[in-house]
């Protein structure tokens, strides 16, 4: 039987469900997915650190007390967060990278990718900082040491969407796409339009662990710039900076303006888009839109997110499902790990 290593980078909302998934669904995984998951070390910033080559008890993780320092509880474990030596030292065969999404230079997440693939070990990831700001240069990294870099999560959480589109939409002539890409700005207007006050939508994005750790690159769009950049590149072949998208976020709406939207049989969502014209050039941005309630997208609300993809072949092809979440984010990081496996078997064959 197939056991794959990990170690955990960051040990937050998500990384945290991903331990809790092992702990109940190792056994079932064995047969329904002919591998397990094995956590041979963990290393958090406000947690430290821990190191167990013979791996470590994955429920006993997922119940950690949230205190700083909680790693140095268990065996082998340190206040420090050593994760240099974590991804370097504990003889993982993959890395799952979920700390904070850095939007300015993608770091220290891109250096931690970086030294994972430089050691020949597979990277995961929900982080979207070193994909839309260094993804030519890791996907290269990845190639040339012949280990796998993915990060469906990076994309509408657990939601199939970027391997849906690399993959099944793969020679339709995708020319552009357009959706609601983060899960809190689509809960926070909903929640408005339910008569919740702005900052208590927020608040209760984050205790719902949708939130980034600072919500602003939620509510004002940079998250969803990161996603186009991401997607554009991904899809378009676009080679987009952030710069490239012009973006705009959600906070100047008032609730007036929502009441006045839904009187108007309206609703104002957070749009990211990008669109291939017939000169070549790409345009993109990010902004809320006014969208009648017979739009495709208008009905799709709280945390949910969707994507319209418009190819030559199929035209518009829409994908719904969960924007965020903390269990739905560690199901993406275990569809980027199937992936591996799948392609490791192909390799064998
Ligand atoms: N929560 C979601 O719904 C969701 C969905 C998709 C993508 N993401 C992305 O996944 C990542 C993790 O999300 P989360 O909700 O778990 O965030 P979180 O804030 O709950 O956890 C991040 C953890 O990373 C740790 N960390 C930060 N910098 C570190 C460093 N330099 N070294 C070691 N540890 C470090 C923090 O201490 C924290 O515990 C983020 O990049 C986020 O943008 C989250
Ligand atoms: N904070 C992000 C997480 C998913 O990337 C969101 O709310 O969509």
């Amino acid at each position: 039987m197939t056991e794959y290593k990990l170690a955990l980078v960051g040990f937050g909302g998500v990384n945290r469900a991903l331990a809790q998934l092992i702990a109940e669904r190792n056994e079932q995984w064995k047969t329904e997915l002919g591998f397990t998951l094995k956590i041979v070390g963990v290393t958090d910033l406000f947690l430290g650190s821990v190191i167990g080559r013979e791996g470590l008890d994955a429920n006993v993780l997922a119940q950690l007390p949230a205190v700083k320092g909680a790693l140095a509880q268990l065996p082998g474990g340190d206040v420090t967060a050593l994760t240099e030596a974590v991804i370097k030292d504990c003889g993982a065969d993959i890395i799952v990278e979920a700390t904070f999404t850095n939007p300015v230079d993608g770091e220290p997440a891109t250096s931690f990718c970086r030294w994972a693939l430089e050691g020949g070990q597979h990277v995961v990831t929900t982080n979207k900082g070193p994909i839309a700001l260094h993804g030519a240069e890791l996907k290269a990294l990845a190639r040339r040491k012949h280990v796998a870099f993915e990060y469906e999560g990076s994309v509408m959480s657990g939601t199939p969407v970027i391997r849906l589109a690399r993959q099944a939409l793969a020679g339709s002539s995708i020319v552009g796409f357009e959706g609601i890409l983060n899960g809190t700005s689509n809960f926070v207007l909903t929640s408005m339009e339910g008569g919740l006050g702005f900052a208590e939508a927020v608040s209760k994005a984050q205790e719902l662990g949708y939130a980034e750790a600072d919500p602003t690159a939620d509510v004002e769009g940079h998250d969803v710039r990161l996603k186009v950049v991401i997607l554009a590149n991904e899809l378009l072949d676009a080679k987009l900076t952030v710069s490239d998208v012009t973006c705009s976020g959600i906070s100047s709406l008032s609730l007036g303006d929502i009441e006045k939207a839904r009187q108007d049989g309206a609703r104002w969502k957070l749009i990211g888009s990008a669109m291939r014209h017939a000169d070549g050039s790409i345009s993109a941005s990010v902004e809320p839109r006014l969208l009648n309630n017979d739009h495709p997208l208008a009905s799709v609300g709280g945390a949910t997110n969707a994507v319209s993809f418009t190819s030559q072949l199929l035209g518009a092809v829409t994908v719904s499902g969960p924007g965020a979440g903390r269990t739905e984010t560690a199901f993406a990081l275990l569809s980027d790990i199937i992936s591996i496996h799948q392609s490791i078997a192909r390799n064998q064959e």
